[in-house]
This record gives C-alpha cells, sequence and structure tokens, in this order.
C-alpha cells in the first residue's frame, strides 16, 4: 500500500513525517529503519508521525522513531517540523500559540519572527533516575567514567540530563577537534547509560553563545540536534559556565538554534527554522526489499 509522506529538516536535522491522524497504526521499528535507510529507502535522521492528541487542548500529538527503529521521547527540531505541518495542513494558527504533544509532554508553540517556531521544552530533569544514568545516587554538575581507548584506559568527565531522552554534555576547547565518532558511541554503550543516550559535545564561546556537536542515539552524529541543544544549556547553566538566563545562541552544524533557561520557572525554550523539502508516495516495501 503506498505511503504518503512528507520530508523536512530543522536545521539539517532530517524527517520523514507520516499523518496517521486516521488512526492507523505507525510502521514497526524495522519498517521505520527502511524508511529512514539513505539508500535502501528515503532517508533521515527520524521518523515522525502525526497523530491525534493525547492531552487536553492539544491539537496533535506526535511520536519519534530514529533511523535505527529505536523510540525517543523527545526530539526538539522534530516539534517545531510538526509545528509547521500542522500550520500548513490548517489544523495549527498561522498566528498566535497553540500545544502539542510529545511522548515525554505537552509543548506550548508560538511563530518566531523569521519564519520559524519557538517551542516549550520542558523541565530539564537532572536526577539519575530520570534519565536514566546509572551507577550514581545523586546529581551532579560533572560525572566521570572510564572508557577504554586501545590498550590505554581514559576518564571521560561529563553532564548528564533528560530533556525527554537522555543527554550526556562533554565540554570541549573545539568542537572540530573533539573525537565524536569514537567517544559518541562509546559512551552510548557504557553500562552508566542503560537506554543509551545522545552525547554533546560543547565548546563554550561566551556566556550566551556556544558550539554544539552531537552523536545521536540511534543516528549517529546529526546535522543538529534541538533536545541536545537544550540538554547543552541545562548543563552548562547549572555549571556556571554560560548564563542560561538570557537567550544563548547555540551554533550547530546544521545551523543556529536559540536556547532559552528560565532557571526560576526551571523550564527552557528552543527556536529555530523548519524546512519543508518535498512530499512523495513511496511503495510499500515488501519482504526481500
Ligand atoms: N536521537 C534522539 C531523538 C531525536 C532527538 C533530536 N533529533 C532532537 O532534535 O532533539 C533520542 O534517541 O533520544
Amino acid at each position: 500500500m503506498p505511503l504518503h509522506f512528507t520530508k523536512m529538516h530543522g536545521a539539517g536535522n532530517d524527517f520523514v513525517v507520516l499523518d496517521l491522524r486516521d488512526g492507523a497504526p505507525p510502521p514497526d521499528p524495522a519498517t521505520c529503519a527502511r524508511i529512514a535507510d539513505r539508500h535502501m529507502g528515503v532517508g533521515c535522521d527520524q521518523l515522525l508521525t502525526v497523530e491525534a492528541p493525547r492531552e487536553a487542548g492539544s491539537l496533535a500529538s506526535y511520536r519519534i522513531w530514529n533511523a535505527d527503529g529505536s523510540p525517543s521521547g523527545q526530539c526538539g527540531n522534530g516539534a517545531r517540523c510538526i509545528a509547521a505541518w500542522l500550520v500548513r495542513d490548517g489544523a495549527a494558527p498561522a498566528q498566535g500559540e497553540f500545544v502539542i504533544d510529545s511522548p515525554s509532554r505537552s509543548h506550548r508553540v508560538a511563530h518566531d519572527d523569521e519564519g520559524g517556531f519557538l517551542i516549550e521544552m520542558g523541565t530539564p530533569r537532572f536526577a539519575p533516575d530520570e534519565i536514566p544514568l546509572a551507577g550514581f545516587l545523586q546529581a551532579q554538575d560533572d560525572y566521570a567514567v572510564q572508557l577504554a581507548n586501545g590498550e590505554r584506559i581514559e576518564h571521560l568527565r561529563f553532564g548528564a540530563v533528560s530533556m525527554g531522552n537522555p543527554h550526556a554534555v562533554i565540554e570541549v576547547a573545539d568542537v572540530d577537534t573533539a573525537d565524536v565518532a569514537r567517544i559518541g558511541p562509546a559512551l552510548q554503550r557504557h553500562a552508566a547509560f542503560p537506554d543509551s543516550a545522545n552525547i554533546g559535545f560543547a565548546q563554550v564561546l561566551s556566556p550566551g553563545h556556544i558550539r554544539l556537536r552531537v552523536f545521536e542515539r540511534g543516528v549517529g552524529e546529526t546535522l543538529a540536534c534541538g533536545s541536545g541543544a537544550c540538554a547543552a544549556v541545562a548543563v552548562l547553566a547549572a555549571r556556571g559556565r554560560i548564563d542560561g538566563e538570557r537567550e544563548v545562541a547555540v551554533d550547530l552544524p546544521g545551523g543556529r538554534l536559540r536556547i532559552r533557561y528560565d532557571r526560576h520557572a526551571g523550564t527552557i525554550s528552543m527556536g529555530g527554522p523548519a524546512a519543508f523539502v518535498f512530499e512523495a508516495t513511496m511503495q510499500q516495501q515488501g519482504s526481500g526489499a
């Protein structure tokens, strides 16, 4: 049965969006992975489904599957693309605010003045059992684990937080030379992260400006990670390395996201772009594809 989809991206983090508001079941994880495959399928970092609202006052809900078929509780760039998709569909207002809900919480959405969206991303959770982070009882600004690096053992320091999905944040002197491809998967596989994690590598340029690269759970390094940008600001603000009270510019390889951490309310909001790339219909691949 042909499958209609919309290809979108948020700062280069790309998505296949399916409209399942009629109640049709989402593709199983193996089919999600086949759709996400950049050679045998459409190709995307995540697959997003638009579904009926789960919370009162919400216009729609969305769910998230990574390129390997694994589900996630949050996708910041995906939230902006779902918002843009609903506005273009006429299901959300072209001005003013509205609410959508992800697997982890409801999100108030507003239009920004650059054609993108501001998304309330919720409260960062630092307690180890909320991340989850194993082997630590109390929330810390700084954790340390040992990683095997060939014959050597290296000590890695990081911050950790949940934005509805698990994140580690490693502060580096220069994101361009950070060993993302080795340290990212090694820390994901560490016993400290029983559900794996998205691994951010953050370089502080000033109290209001950071650079970030993210090795995402279920994908690998992406051009941008919205929840990762929120996680980096939360961890760095908790350490006093940036001024979370004002808007922080987070420059990722695919573009800039604007993050504000209201320490009094304890909530984080994210602003950034959402782009449509194409609409298409794919033949549902049978077995052997
Ligand atoms: N890989 C993430 C989901 C997508 C997050 C990212 N694309 C974003 O914009 O937040 C996870 O497994 O938790």
